[in-house]
């Protein structure tokens, strides 16, 4: 059995991580955080949720949670995040990250815990579809060369924080390493005003925000006289979820390190 803590549990994915949980033979939740001052702190999970007492109570100290949980479930904030990770380092524990929104002094601080002694999954989607589509753009970018330009699209819903999400970038890097460049040398993630013409060899990102949309992402390679557009679209939440408590099944007895859902999934 293995023993999993949720952080920001109260959040739209927190509460799909602990159904999952739940749901899923072989894992068991032993622990929920949310951060200092929720008003959800001290209270009964079950209770917090709507339904009846199940024992569990809600708390913000993150080595008392990691002391009951082999693997920590994330999907909160990059602050947060950093602090987490750092945590799962000094106690030597699995921690999977969903959050997005990171600066790239985020991601240098998460790799050196993996290297302190946390094992790591992070990945921006954690669904089947979006990793095997981040695959597939990786081939089409490398066959078809810089006479396609790359445009990435992504729409989600209203209370978003971060753009381009972390998915987009995912499949922006993927493309980025299909054409053999950084993604950090050719993206181009807002145009407004006069813009001039597009860039040659740039990945554009667009942003669409608005209502409950779950999450959807198209990369069009646009060449003269065609278009190719590869796209994924989520409908249900749990999909993440679903994934996300797969890679801490996986995250359990493997060595430290910084993983992602490929390696989960047995495509790298
Ligand atoms: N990788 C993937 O497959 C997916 C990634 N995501 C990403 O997951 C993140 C969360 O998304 P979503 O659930 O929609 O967002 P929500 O805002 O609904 O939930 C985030 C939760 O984290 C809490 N939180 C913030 N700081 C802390 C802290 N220090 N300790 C504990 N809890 C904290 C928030 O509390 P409060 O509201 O009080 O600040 C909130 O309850 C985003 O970055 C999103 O992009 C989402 C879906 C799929
Ligand atoms: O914030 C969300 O909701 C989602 N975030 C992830 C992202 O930034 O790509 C994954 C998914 O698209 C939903």
């Amino acid at each position: 059995m293995v023993t999993m803590a949720v952080a920001g549990v109260s959040g739209r994915m927190g509460r799909m991580l602990v159904d999952r949980i739940d749901a899923t033979e072989g894992a068991t939740l032993a622990a929920v955080l949310e951060r200092p001052g929720h008003d959800w702190i001290d209270a009964d999970l079950g209770t917090a949720l709507g339904g009846r007492p199940r024992g569990l109570v809600v708390g913000s100290d993150t080595d008392a949670a990691l002391d009951a949980a082999e693997v920590l479930v994330d999907f909160t904030a990059p602050a947060a995040t950093v602090a987490f990770a750092q945590a799962a380092a000094r106690l030597g524990r699995g921690h999977v990250i969903g959050t997005t929104g990171f600066a790239p002094g985020d991601i240098e601080a998460i790799d050196a815990a993996a290297a302190a002694g946390a094992t790591i999954v992070r990945a921006g989607n954690m669904s089947l579809g979006v990793n095997l589509l981040a695959r597939v753009v990786e081939q089409v970018a490398r066959a078809l060369g810089e006479g396609f330009d790359i445009e990435i699209v992504e729409a989600h819903h209203r209370h978003k924080v971060d753009a381009p999400s972390g998915t987009a970038l995912m499949l922006g890097e993927a493309a980025a390493r299909g054409r053999g460049v950084s993604l950090d040398a050719v993206a181009d993630r807002g145009r407004d005003g006069m813009t001039g013409a597009r860039r040659p060899g740039a990945i554009g990102f667009a942003a669409i925000r608005g209502g409950d949309i779950v999450g959807e992402h198209e990369v069009m390679f646009a060449g003269e006289g065609e278009t190719i557009a590869l796209s994924h679209r989520a409908t249900d939440r749990g999909l993440f979820a679903r994934g996300a408590v797969r890679a801490a099944l996986w995250a359990a007895d493997r060595p430290a390190g910084h993983y992602d859902m490929m390696d989960v999934l047995g495509l790298n």
